[in-house]
Parts: C-alpha cells; structure tokens; sequence
C-alpha cells in the first residue's frame, strides 16, 4: 500500500442517539495518513459528538470506528489514548503550576499509571523528547517558565505539545484558535501543517480563513448528517453548502 494515501481511520455509518434525538446519523469518514482534515458545520451540526463518539467518550448505537483496520467502537477512553489517538479539548488542562518542561515530562507515556509514576525516571530520552517537543511548539525558551503565565497561544500549543509527547497517530483538536490573537492563529496554522507531517490530525473549526489555511480536506456537516465533502474550495462553492451558512 502507498504509504502516503492510507487510510488510517475508517468510520462507517456512524450512528448516535440522545433520547430517540439522532446528534450523529449515517456518518461515513475516512482519515488518510499525513492529512489534515477538518471537520466544519454550524452549530449542533455534530461534530464535537463526532470526536467524542471517536475517542470513547460517548457511546456509538450504530456503526464502526476502525483505526488502522482495527474496530475501536466500544473501546474504553484510556485504551483508545493508547491505540495511538490523542484529543486537546478546548479548554487546556495543562498544569499551571508546572514548568513547560514538567508539564511535558509528565506527559510522557513512561510515566502512566501507578506503576509508571513510582517507576518513573528521568532518562535522557525523555530529556531529549521534552526538548524536541518543546522546540516543535515553539516553547524551547520557555522551558523553566511555569505554565500558568503563558498566553493564550503558548498554553494551548503546550497542551498540543503534551499530546505530542505519547507520539499520537492522531491528533484530534477542538476549535484550535478559538480566542487566539492573529500572530498566535498564523503560528497554529503552521503548527498544524507541521505536526501533520508525521500524523494525521482532524480539527473542528469555525473560522473558514484558518480551515482554508490548514485543510487538506474538509467535511461539511449538518444535522448530523455529511453534506458535503473535498477540498475547502470545492465545499465552499457547493450551493447545498452556502445556503446551510446563509440560512444560519
Ligand atoms: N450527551 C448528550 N445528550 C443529549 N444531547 C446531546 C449530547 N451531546 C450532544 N447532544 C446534542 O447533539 C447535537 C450535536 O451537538 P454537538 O455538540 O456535537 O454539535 P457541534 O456541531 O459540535 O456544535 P458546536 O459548533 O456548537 O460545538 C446538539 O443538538 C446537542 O445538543
């Protein structure tokens, strides 16, 4: 297989029910590797249960999640963790008070459970991954600085750096530069093309400037449903597409 197309997570005929209300319905998605795909659709389209239905956190009626031709759907949230998929929500839960480096050293997957944290050394591997993490983020000169007084920016890309530390396959971020400045928008674009140069990364996002910024594809949802797919200049000239954001 080309390593370059494959599909890293197929999803087909999703499916989930609140209380007979269908927030997810039919919802076939395919994931190739190195792409970054982004998830768009006005408000209660589906797509934050899309990321929960895939990272465990609610429970599919219908359907199959396959990450790397292996069915996830059922998992439990920890055992997806480690299958290799990684979720920033959009609230950071860094730790703020702790360094940028201690906040990524603990990140480390050494360190899980019980076991891992009483067993738990500062090898230079770890060292080195701080570092190269660090420096993938942008926040190599602030190791020491405790994360509490970082910007908005600086402590999202920190939680994005803590998500890089267990070497996600993929990396699921919602709304990435929601209430960021310009400077720091521009510099999580660039971020995110570089992050997917190693994964593959899916995002929900409002602001089309920034989805058309970083989009390798893009999927267009609404009322639970796909209406539309392809590359943003396709969906973005597709009428069904339009009228949907007019009409909104
Ligand atoms: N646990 C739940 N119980 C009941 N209804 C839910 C639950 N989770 C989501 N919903 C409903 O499912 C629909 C889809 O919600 P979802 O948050 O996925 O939309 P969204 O596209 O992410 O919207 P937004 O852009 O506003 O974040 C909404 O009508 C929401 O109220």
């Amino acid at each position: 297989m080309n390593i370059k197309n494959e599909t890293v997570l197929e999803i087909e005929d999703l499916g989930v029910s609140f209380d007979g209300f269908k927030a997810v319905d039919g919802f076939n998605f395919y994931l190739t590797r190195n792409h970054v795909h982004v998830i768009i659709g006005p408000n209660g389209a589906g797509k934050t249960t899309v990321l929960d239905l895939i990272c465990g956190k609610t429970r599919a009626t219908s359907g199959s999640i396959k990450f790397r031709n292996k069915e996830i759907r059922g998992k439990r949230e920890y055992r997806i963790v480690r299958e290799g998929i990684g979720r920033k929500f959009q609230n950071p839960s860094i730790y703020e008070n702790l360094t940028v480096f201690e906040n990524l050293e603990i990140s480390h997957p050494a360190g899980r459970g019980v076991i891992g944290c009483l067993l738990f050394r500062r090898t230079p591997e770890i060292l080195e991954r701080c570092r190269s993490v660090a420096e993938e983020i942008g926040l190599l000169e602030l190791m020491d600085t405790e994360a509490g007084i970082l910007s908005h920016g600086q402590k999202q890309w920190l939680e994005i750096g803590m998500l890089l530390m267990q070497e996600p396959e993929i990396i699921m971020l919602d709304e990435p530069v929601a209430g960021m400045s310009v400077k720091e928008r521009a510099a999580t674009a660039e971020l995110i093309r570089k992050i997917s140069m190693n994964r593959s990364v899916m995002v929900i996002e409002h602001d089309m400037e920034f989805v058309r910024e970083i989009a390798d594809r893009v999927t267009v949802m609404h009322l639970g449903k796909i209406l539309a797919e392809g590359s943003m200049d396709a969906v973005s000239n597709d009428p069904k597409v339009i009228e949907v954001y007019i009409g909104h």
